[in-house]
């Protein structure tokens, strides 16, 4: 009998495209797992209170390079939070400072931390037409949060009440759909202009609503936007592992200590930076497409940022290990995706 050699994959070095690192005691955690394989990542600005300036901005990069280990050289490509009142000017100075990548809409309401969001576009008209000229990166929660539109529908409402008008308004501005949940999305960002792209996160590619829903509620797999039926989720295998360079890795990879998930008001957020990259192997390999994994994890995320590709490279193999129940996080501890289970792929080096 012969035995069969283990796969395994060299990719360039991945960076996260979307991620939430959180603050203070919560970074010993987020920054080392992230950094463990990621060269960089963008730190979405979420906090309490939200990143809404430059100088905010600079503060909070401070606090994260303080907890990188001594060697590392992970980088964190800062975003800012758009609010109603976020002026040209900030626009400009986020521009100068050269550490800024990309300014954040919240819909008010619509997630964690999204109290100060936008709650109307047209408030933000400066603030996105000098973004346009200087070629900063929107980056948008794509959900609407009309009480009466229904959960499951509110990406595809988004696209069109609110993303069709915003590409009109603003031809050249360059967006990205963050944490893509439907087909609608995936065709909607396939074909639109170069200049439009979308992340998407391991979980909308290994996990649908059935995950979250049949036979026990399962709240260590709710997040936003919500899991989506499967057919959006084979959906979603197929823009990521088609070749085009419009989809990129993005997390999305989201604490919240254990007691605020297992709730009768649970949060909402998974975290998977422990296995990111592992995840996405193993959602790859499935599709029979692992020779698809370096151009959406390395290639076009950096190639849409306008920055140059890492130089260092990362080795998988496919090999099980066990993931812990809970790990460490800040005072308390976190439930991570596929806690208590096995992951098919392994980082060696
Ligand atoms: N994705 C989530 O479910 N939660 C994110 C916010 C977000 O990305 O929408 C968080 O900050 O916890
Ligand atoms: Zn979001
Ligand atoms: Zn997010």
């Amino acid at each position: 009998m012969t035995q069969l050699k283990s796969k395994q994959i060299t990719l360039t070095r991945p960076d996260d495209w979307h991620l939430h690192l959180r603050d203070d005691l919560a970074l010993k955690r987020t920054v080392s797992d992230t950094a463990r394989v990621f060269g960089r990542a963008i730190v979405m600005p979420n906090l309490q209170p939200p990143v809404t300036t430059t100088a905010l901005a600079a503060d909070y990069r401070a606090r994260i390079i303080e907890n990188r280990s001594e060697h590392s050289q992970f980088e964190p490509l800062m975003t800012l939070y758009l609010t109603d009142n976020t002026s040209a000017d900030e626009i400009y100075r986020a521009h100068e400072s050269g550490i800024i990548h990309g300014v954040k809409l919240y819909p008010a309401g619509a997630t964690t931390n999204s109290d100060a969001g936008v709650t109307e576009l047209s408030h933000c008209y400066q603030a996105l037409e000098a973004m346009q000229k200087l070629g900063i990166p929107l980056l948008v929660h794509g959900e609407v949060t009309s009480p009466e539109i229904d959960v499951f529908d509110r990406e595809k409402v988004f696209i069109d009440q609110i993303l069709i008008p915003l590409i009109k308004n603003f031809p050249e501005l360059r967006i990205v759909f963050e944490h893509i949940t439907t087909s609608n999305a995936a065709e909607f960002v396939a074909s639109a202009a170069d200049h439009i792209a979308a992340t998407i996160t391991p979980h909308h590619l290994l996990l649908n609503r059935n995950d979250l829903l049949v036979g026990a509620i399962r709240p260590h797999h709710y997040c936003l936007p919500v899991l989506k039926r499967n057919t959006h989720q084979q959906a979603l295998i197929k823009a990521a592992t088609s070749g085009s360079k419009k989809f990129f890795l993005g997390t999305d990879s989201a604490p919240h200590p254990r007691a605020g998930k297992e709730s009768s008001c649970g949060c909402a957020g998974i975290y998977s930076a422990h296995a990111a990259i592992e995840l996405y192997a193993e959602a790859f390999d499935a599709a029979n497409a692992l020779d698809k994994l370096e151009m959406f994890a390395s290639f076009n995320g950096p190639d849409f940022y306008h920055l140059p590709r890492n130089q260092t490279q990362i080795t998988l193999v496919k090999e099980s290990w066990d993931v812990p129940q809970t790990l460490p996080f800040a005072d308390s501890s976190l439930v991570p995706m596929r806690a208590g289970n096995q992951i098919a792929w392994k980082v060696v080096s």
